[in-house]
């Protein structure tokens, strides 16, 4: 079974058709979704994400449902979103990221050494005690994707994680974001170079798929659509 599975997925709010008749089986280590502000990008991202339910239509997400195995989903995935502000529960640095593990079953030893090495690993090792809230808007960005990667999830689900980001902020995010390692990369962006460095990019367009497969002709299909 692919990875990501979507079976004549439909999202309704209302009236509102938002993803129609979505069917697509994606398998690639790296994603990017593309395509204009309200086409349903971030309802596709959230619907692999399992926060929010299909109203039509069968999802698979690494083998689970997300509708009913919603908590097994959430050990396996991590989201990240633009807004790091929402993502920040605890006062200090290194307890925001040590929340983060707070449902895993592990002892508090490694605990402590996982959150100490995905502190280092995102260059947060020294602000560890700083409080969170205080932070730059990026750092508060590296801050959420160190709590998403110290969980060692299989797949990490970003929205338009670099949107508030200087360019060398940015740069460490996709860094870390399309970097070896073992997780998978669902991310939705409007950074069309970002999103050709993908293995494979999904073009949505009024809540259809319009396009996908290799970065390029998919992101030349888009920018021609947008040409018009
Ligand atoms: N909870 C909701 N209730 C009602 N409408 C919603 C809800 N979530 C999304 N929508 C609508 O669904 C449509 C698609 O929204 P979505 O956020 O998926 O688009 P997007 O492609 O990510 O857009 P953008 O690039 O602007 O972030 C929009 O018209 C939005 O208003």
């Amino acid at each position: 079974m692919s990875a990501l599975l979507l079976d004549e997925v439909s999202v309704r709010w209302g009236d509102v058709v938002v993803l129609r008749d979505v069917t697509c089986a994606l398998d690639a280590r790296t994603i990017a979704v593309i395509g204009e502000n309200g086409s349903g990008k971030s309802t596709f991202a959230r619907i692999v994400g399992g926060l929010t339910p299909a109203t039509r239509g069968t999802v698979r997400v690494l083998g689970l449902d997300p509708a009913r195995d919603a908590a097994r989903l959430r050990r396996r995935v991590a989201m990240v979103f633009s807004n790091p502000d929402a993502q920040i529960i605890m006062p200090t640095v290194a307890e925001d990221v040590a929340f983060s593990l707070r449902s895993d079953k592990l002892p508090r030893e490694e605990k402590r050494r996982r959150v100490r090495a995905a502190l280092e690993r995102f260059g947060l090792d020294g602000i560890a005690d700083r409080s969170a809230h205080d932070l730059s808007g990026g750092q508060k960005q590296l801050l959420a994707l160190c709590g998403a990667f110290v969980r060692e999830p299989d797949l990490v689900i970003a929205d338009e994680p670099t949107a508030y980001l200087d360019a060398r902020n940015a740069r460490r995010v996709t860094g870390h974001l399309l970097g070896k390692g073992s997780h998978r990369l669902l991310l939705v962006t409007h950074d069309l170079d970002l999103a050709k460095r993908c293995d494979q990019v999904v073009f949505i367009q009024d809540g259809t798929i319009a396009a996908i497969g290799d970065p390029a002709p998919v992101v030349a299909a888009y920018e021609a659509h947008l040409a018009c």
